[in-house]
């Protein structure tokens, strides 16, 4: 209480929205790599808390807009997915401060272990279920990635998997990566009704999950290897799908098929998915 035993105000302390980090608590370490949108560090927040540090590039993306939906991911919580700690926002260029994953993103882990991971068919599908539980969660609470692959996936110890930068494709400015006609929109994770339409939905998000689920299985690749994205589209639209990975049982291609069929309501959820790729699982071992 204070000196003259007034009761403490409840919001003492928190003089800024609790999504609002002080920077003067954060500490940043060394550099994990920088993607379109600027540099990402590890960092300690508090001294002790292990971060990752996004430094977003300025004019990179609409930020009042993703600072005030900060608030609503700051509440989504799951085990397979990257929390959000939250933003410094009273400086430019603005931080995002995560949880801190070790390993990196899937894409590199895959392609760094090709070698222990390519036979372990048992693993492999556990990193797809894992994602499968993330998404399975934000898909309950109604919210679309927009950019699920393996490389927004990040890998920590044990093998754990979880999903990052859900939704925070809404927030950037560049319209080479928003637009489907754009050099950097991602082309090979996409639906038809996004390529058409840019008809974004929890069945698009299904759509990368398979095309996710069929990079996890060949380790890494590239899908529709060096195809022009034009090939791609005119692919995709004629209903050719990506091949069975060689490492890949038939159960398991049937269900990335399923993900791939080309209207929406015939694809499954991610509630449903999970089930079944439990089941294959089981059956597996
Ligand atoms: C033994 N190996 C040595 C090499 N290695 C690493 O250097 C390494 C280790 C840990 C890493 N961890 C993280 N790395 C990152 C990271 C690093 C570089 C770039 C990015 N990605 C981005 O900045 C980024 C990604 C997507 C998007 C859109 C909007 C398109 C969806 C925007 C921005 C993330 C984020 N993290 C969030 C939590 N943990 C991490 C990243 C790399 C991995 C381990």
């Amino acid at each position: 209480a204070s000196p003259c035993n007034r009761p403490v105000p409840a919001t003492a302390g928190l003089s800024h929205d609790k999504w609002e980090i002080d920077p003067m608590e954060l500490m940043l370490l060394e550099e994990l790599g920088s993607g379109q949108f600027g540099v990402v560090r590890r960092g300690k927040w508090r001294g002790s808390i292990d971060v990752a540090v996004k430094m977003m590039k300025e004019g990179t993306m609409s930020e009042d807009d993703f600072i005030d939906e900060a608030k609503v991911m700051t509440k989504l919580q799951h085990q397979n997915l990257v929390q959000l700690y939250g933003v410094c926002s009273k400086h430019r260029p603005i931080y995002i401060v995560t949880e801190y994953m070790k390993h990196g993103s899937l894409l590199n882990y895959l392609r760094r272990h090709e070698q222990t991971l390519g036979g372990n068919v048992g693993l492999l599908l556990d990193m797809c279920i894992q994602v499968c539980k993330g998404m399975a969660y934000l898909e309950r609470h109604n919210y679309i990635h927009r950019d699920l692959a393996a490389r927004n996936c990040l890998v920590g110890s044990e093998n754990v998997v979880k999903v990052a930068d859900f939704g925070l494709a809404r927030y950037v400015l560049d319209d080479q990566y928003t637009s489907s006609g754009g050099t950097k929109f991602p082309i090979k994770w996409a639906p038809p009704e996004v390529l058409n339409y840019t008809r974004f939905s929890s069945k698009s998000d299904i759509w990368a999950y398979g095309v996710l689920m069929w990079e996890v299985f060949t380790c890494g690749k590239m899908p529709y290897g060096r195809l022009k994205n034009t090939e791609v589209v005119d692919r995709v639209q004629r209903g050719i799908l990506l091949e069975k990975p060689k490492a890949c049982f038939k159960e398991v291609y049937d269900v990335m098929r399923k993900c791939w069929s080309h209207s929406p309501e015939d694809r499954p959820s991610f509630r449903v998915l999970k089930e079944q790729l439990v089941n294959v699982s089981k059956g597996l071992l």
